[in-house]
């Protein structure tokens, strides 16, 4: 287009040069003056003729190196994306993006303390889980680089983040592979019971998948604590965060939002959050976190998985029954399975001497002295049957009576509200004693 405009004006300038050499000849005959005009106008034309050849010749050259560059930049994209794939980079998505990949946030999965989940399918038809953060106070960059950090860590019991997307307002996402079979706690829950889920679609998982799942749990944050380039503290392990994949293979989620802690660091402080139930003691009492508040919820998630029911269970207003104090009571008594899933009890073909070195591991993992409980690394190996387990120490559980929170701090879900505060409740069965309990618990943690 500018090269036949070029030319156009180059034949205009041409011809007037011409026009200019034939009215010269007539008016001034072969005088001197016709000549001086005729050479100039010679002399014009043809730089006129190099420039129009010189400029042609250059935007074709242009052209050339820019379909060169466009083919080589695509083929840089595409191995770009294929790099950051691999190497686990987290790709930033535009918010238009997630809204096509949603259908405009319409097939909603499931609503958390920190946000909603929606189903969606990417243009290249990933299929992902699109959580949308409610309340994010970190600034970009802290948000960005934790992100990065995260999505960088692969292990095959861990759900991949795939990206994120961040705007200068509104709500911040994070884009999840998405897991098929769902939450842990719609698998081992008992639907409608007091003590149950109260899940949707609720199956049954069988004591051996239930065994596996354990050993995958413990593997995945054995590796966030341990074989990372920082430890990383998921800091909300509970059964909503355990997705379970179509090979019933376990996967933590939701760990996007957990904290690091320097190799060097014994504790990172944080404000409370995670969920009731399933918080460690020291972390309320002292508000500093360790990998040992993870080694405490993974506790108590063990012991839902076996027994198929919540640790704490609402009898009325202000009573609560504690599961673990009773799986104490029953280790005691030799009659662990009492507190094993009755749907699992009634299908049979429970190997005792597993269920003992699970209830034994979980126990250890929930003492109150964050000291006195294993790793995770250690906690695979038990679990793995590799080395002897003693018998835990006795525990009074009275700690946990801090953990239990009212109904006007839960939400529609169960879980606790932001900000909401620990506060004090009885127990069902309790020593009537229990101020003097409460001091124990007190005392004995600060003596760490
Ligand atoms: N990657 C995923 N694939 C499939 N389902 C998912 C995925 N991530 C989350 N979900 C579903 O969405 C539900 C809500 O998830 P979300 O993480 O928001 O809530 P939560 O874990 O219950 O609460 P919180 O945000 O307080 O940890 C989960 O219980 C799970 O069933």
């Amino acid at each position: 287009m500018e090269d036949r405009r070029a030319k156009q004006i180059a034949f205009s300038i041409i011809l007037l040069l011409i026009i200019l050499i034939i009215t010269s000849r007539l008016s001034l005959k072969l005088s001197e003056t016709f000549f001086l005009i005729c050479g100039a106008a010679i002399a014009a034309i043809f730089a006129v003729v190099t420039v129009v050849i010189i400029r042609v010749r250059f935007n074709a050259r242009r052209k050339q190196l820019e379909i060169q560059l466009d083919s080589q930049g695509r083929e840089l994209r595409i191995e770009y994306s294929f790099l950051r794939k691999v190497a686990g980079v987290p790709t930033k998505f535009r918010h238009r993006e997630l809204e096509e990949a949603t259908d405009g946030f319409k097939s909603l999965i499931g609503r958390g303390g920190s946000g909603t989940v929606y189903r969606g399918i990417l243009s290249d038809g990933t299929a992902v889980a699109v959580k949308r953060i409610d309340g994010e106070e970190r600034g970009e960059k802290a948000f960005k680089s934790e992100v990065a950090a995260i999505a960088s860590v692969q292990h095959v019991n861990l759900v991949r983040l795939l990206g994120y997307c961040i705007a200068s307002t509104g709500p911040r996402f994070l884009v999840y592979e998405f897991i098929h079979n769902g939450s842990l706690d719609n698998w081992i829950f008992v639907k409608s019971s007091n003590c149950g889920g109260g899940g949707r679609r609720n199956g049954c998982l069988s004591w051996d998948l239930r065994c596996r799942v354990a050993i995958d749990v413990a593997k995945a944050l054995s590796y966030l604590h341990h074989d990372c380039r920082s430890c990383i503290l998921h800091l909300d392990v509970k059964p909503e965060n355990i997705l379970i994949d179509e090979n019933y293979r376990a996967l933590v989620s939701d760990f996007g939002l957990s904290k690091l802690k320097g190799r060097d660091e014994s504790r990172v402080v944080t404000t409370i959050r995670g969920t009731r139930g399933y918080l460690a003691p020291e972390w309320i009492l002292e508000n500093g976190v360790s990998e040992k508040c993870d080694v405490y919820s993974y506790g108590m998630v063990l012991l839902e998985i076996i027994g198929g029911r919540r640790n704490i269970c609402k009898m009325s207003k202000k009573k609560f029954e504690f599961f673990p104090r009773i799986v104490v009571e029953k280790l005691k008594e030799e009659k662990l399975m009492e507190i094993v899933d009755e749907r699992l009890v009634m299908v049979g073909g429970i190997d005792e001497r597993v269920l003992q070195r699970m209830v034994v591991v979980a126990l250890w993992c929930i003492q109150e002295k964050a000291k006195l409980r294993p790793t995770m690394a250690e906690v695979v190996e038990m679990l793995e049957g590799r080395v002897v387990i003693e018998d835990p120490p006795n525990t009074q559980m009275l700690v946990v009576d801090l953990l239990s929170i009212g109904d006007d701090d839960d939400d529609e879900n169960g879980n606790r509200k932001r900000g909401a505060r620990p506060r004090f409740v009885e127990m069902d069965g309790d020593d009537p004693s229990t101020s003097a309990g409460y001091s124990f618990a007190f005392s004995s943690l600060s003596g760490r």
